[in-house]
């Protein structure tokens, strides 16, 4: 995927999808979740391929090993750059989503790179001691899932920009640390809870970011694309 930020497609028709989009060119990263995925479908990731977007497929997936594998396998004809999953799925359900894209990847084409979600980045301290009983504080939870994630053989995590660093330190400059939760000073926060600038995230060692309502809520959504991506990249 190229190093510009990842643009969430949060929307709830290919319509509106297109619509947004036509202010860009195919030169961007975009992310397809669950709701434009759930409504549209493969179609909608033929479209964005048709006008040469890099694309990640979020749709975290988090279920037995065997379904995971046979999904994953479908996901791999699709021709996404990037899918993920639950690390908290295990170990031995990670290898078997890495396996099932390794069948399903087409033969002469790239297997679509592979990474965990740690923590979300809606999660807080609180929640993980209190309603997952998880002993330990939320970045040593984070940094776990992330070795985990990488002894089974997957590309990198989803994590928030304050955990990117330990995780290079502990799992490499090349693991993708792939970080949402990204908001400018002046925005709302929504339901993020763990967030952070574009800058900081340069400096901590996030390899992609994540950015979706300070782009698409934005009233020029292509003017804060540019600014953020000039933040991200240190070009200001
Ligand atoms: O996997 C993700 O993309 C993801 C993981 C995570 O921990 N937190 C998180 O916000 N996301 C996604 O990143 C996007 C963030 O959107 P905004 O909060 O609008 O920038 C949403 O599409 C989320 O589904």
């Amino acid at each position: 995927m190229r190093i510009s930020p990842i643009i969430a497609l949060d929307f709830d028709s290919g319509q509106k999808t297109m619509e947004f989009l036509r202010a860009f060119d195919g030169d961007v990263n975009v992310k397809v979740g669950m709701q434009l995925y759930f409504k549209e479908g493969p179609t909608i990731i033929a479209k964005l391929k048709e006008l040469g977007f890099d694309i990640f497929l979020d749709l975290k997936l988090h279920d037995i090993p065997n379904t995971v594998k046979s999904a994953m396998e479908v996901l791999a004809r699709l021709g996404v750059d990037l899918v993920n999953v639950h690390a908290a799925g295990g170990r031995i359900m990670m290898e078997a989503a890495l396996e099932g894209l390794d069948k399903g990847t087409p033969a002469g084409m790239k297997r679509p790179s592979i990474i965990g979600v740690t923590q979300l980045t809606s999660t807080d301290d609180r929640q993980v001691r209190e309603e997952q009983l998880i002993g330990v504080s939320l970045e040593k939870s984070v940094l776990h899932y992330a070795k985990l994630t990488k002894e089974a053989g997957l590309d990198g995590v989803v994590c928030s920009v304050h955990e990117a660093s330990i995780i290079q330190q502990v799992c490499g400059q090349s693991f993708l640390k792939v970080t949402p939760g990204i908001r400018l000073p002046e925005s709302s926060t929504h339901d993020q809870k763990r967030i952070a600038t574009p800058e900081e995230a340069r400096k901590k060692g996030s390899t992609h970011i994540v950015v979706g309502r300070a782009i698409t809520g934005a009233t020029d959504p292509l003017a804060a694309y540019e600014q953020i991506n000039a933040r991200w990249k240190g070009m200001e």
